[in-house]
């Protein structure tokens, strides 16, 4: 590839935004290459080694609940998630890789100039320049500067620990939700799990009541959530783990066959070398980008958790509508337009939330009603007590002037779901009332709304 104009489009990462852009654009006749650097990582963290295999075994785990510690349970759903995530992975190279106007290349991509890239795979070396480059590198885990906390032997991050046996006693470090999801997973797989987190509370940006629910169902796992606590140190031999740590300034340590350190997860762009392309990265170390997603160099963009958004799947995904749209459409897409994000931490049972919770609302001086009730009191949703499992909490809170949605916390089986028809409502101005008057199938959890938004406490 001699002219930087040899190709329309560049993608660095086989990302979920980067992929589904490489796709639609080679369908629109462009001429594209996609760089991944891993072979093991086509289709990129999502289906590899974030949201798909930790759900498949939070799936394994949960039915195992009450069984106790069983190696043999363990090593039969890691089969059952390395055969799933193979299968994906495979297709997701083929779904690239059949098309005419696509070149897959497996290698490590950094700028050598504007617009223009190196690729090392191996011991060959490549040079490619296009009209347009994507960087789609997504994140790594936050490396900590803690004594004794490189990962290697029972220290892991979230990529190793899935790799692990399975460990008796786990240390979590990092209350986040790969912190939570781990902790609530191993809890179910008979692992005795601690988790050690700086904050004031657990689950800090969640309401009381909230956080006790999702606290009381890790606690039915036996997982214990020490707060406050500062992690000083760790040590590790050949039979077991040791971590320092102070509460309320008191020394305290303990010991476990595996540690977890999840502190968060920082960008990828440390091999990107992107001062050659004059790209500039923000003070956190994210890819700098406006609302269009157009980073600080002409015709490059930065999609997925690289820029600095928020860290999910389906954020990375609209990334790429927002720049498909610059490039074959209106351009009219933004960060900016985007209302009523929700996610989901997929404790047992999961946590669904979108907008604001009652203590953000109160904070902001909003006048509001609030809607909450114990899934186990609501009558009308039969379906957590059909599947065995009632437990948890549904909240809503409601501008009390016109009665539109502002949040919702919803605690229990299925809220997954439930909360991406909340948060349609909360897009397109649907009320309270007319979510509570609708119809909805039986026996869902969805019907629950019927009966909670008809009960506004205060
Ligand atoms: C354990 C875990 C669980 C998660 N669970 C969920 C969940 O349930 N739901 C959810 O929405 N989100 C979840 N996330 C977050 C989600 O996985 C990420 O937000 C999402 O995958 C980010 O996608 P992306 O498009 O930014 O790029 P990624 O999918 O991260 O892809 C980036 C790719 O770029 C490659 N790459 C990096 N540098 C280079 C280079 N120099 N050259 C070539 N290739 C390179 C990498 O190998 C990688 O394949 C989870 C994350 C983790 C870690
Ligand atoms: N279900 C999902 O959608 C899902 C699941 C997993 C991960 N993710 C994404 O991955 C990202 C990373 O998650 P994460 O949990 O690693 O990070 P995080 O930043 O969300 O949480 C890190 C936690 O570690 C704590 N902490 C930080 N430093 C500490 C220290 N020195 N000692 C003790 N505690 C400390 C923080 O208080 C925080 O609670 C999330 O932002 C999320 O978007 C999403």
């Amino acid at each position: 590839m001699e002219d930087e104009n040899d190709l329309d489009l560049i993608v660095i990462g086989w990302g979920k935004g980067g992929k589904t852009l490489a796709g639609t654009l080679a369908r629109a006749g462009q001429r594209v290459a996609i760089v991944e650097a891993s072979k093991e990582m086509y289709g990129g963290t999502c289906i590899n080694i974030g949201c798909v295999p930790t759900k498949i075994l939070i799936h394994d785990a949960e039915n195992h609940a009450g069984h106790g510690f069983d190696p043999e349970y363990f090593d039969t759903a890691v089969e059952r998630r390395d055969k799933l995530t193979a299968m994906m992975r495979a297709k997701n190279f083929s779904m690239l890789d059949t098309l005419d106007s696509v070149m897959t290349i497996t290698g490590r991509a950094s700028f050598i100039g504007p617009r223009r890239i190196r690729v090392h795979a191996g011991d060959e070396t490549l040079e490619l320049g296009a009209k347009r480059i994507i960087i789609n590198t997504g994140a790594i885990p936050a490396s900590s500067d803690l004594e004794g906390a490189s990962i290697g032997g029972r220290i892991h991050d979230s990529t190793t620990l899935q790799h692990a046996p399975l460990p008796k006693s786990l240390v979590v470090i990092g209350g986040g939700p790969v912190g939570l999801e781990f902790a609530s997973m191993f809890g179910h797989f008979g692992s005795k799990v601690t988790v050690l987190d700086r904050g004031p509370r657990a689950l800090k940006n969640e309401d009381e009541d909230v956080a006790a629910e999702v606290l009381s169902a890790l606690n039915d796992v036996d997982v214990e959530i020490k707060v406050r606590a500062s992690v000083q140190r760790i040590s590790q031999n050949a039979h077991t783990a040791r971590v320092y740590y102070e509460q309320d300034g008191a020394p305290q340590d303990i010991e476990a066959d595996a540690v977890l350190i999840a502190l968060g997860r920082t960008p990828a762009t440390h091999e990107l070398n992107l001062v050659a392309a004059g790209i500039e990265t923000t003070a956190s170390g994210a890819i700098k980008v406006d609302d269009h997603l157009c980073t600080t160099a002409e015709g490059v963009y930065a999609l997925g958790d690289v820029n600095g958004g928020p860290q999910f799947t389906y954020v990375s995904l609209d990334d790429n509508r927002i720049v498909g749209d610059a490039i074959l459409g209106s351009g009219k897409r933004s960060t900016a337009d985007r209302v009523a994000v929700p996610h989901t931490t997929f404790t047992t049972p999961p946590l669904a939330r979108v907008g604001l919770s009652e203590q953000d609302a109160r904070t902001q001086g909003l006048s509001i009603k609030v809607a909450v009730k114990k899934v186990a009191e609501i009558a009308a949703m039969p379906r957590p007590k059909i599947v065995g499992d009632a437990r948890g909490i549904i909240k809503f809170v409601v501008d009390a002037q016109n009665d539109l949605i502002l949040g919702a916390a919803l605690m229990h089986v299925d809220s997954q779901e439930v909360i991406n028809l909340v948060a349609l409502a909360m897009r397109q101005g649907v009320t309270s009332t007319t979510l509570r008057d609708s119809i909805f199938t039986h026996p869902s959890s969805t019907e629950a709304l019927n009966e909670v938004l008809g009960s506004f406490a205060r």
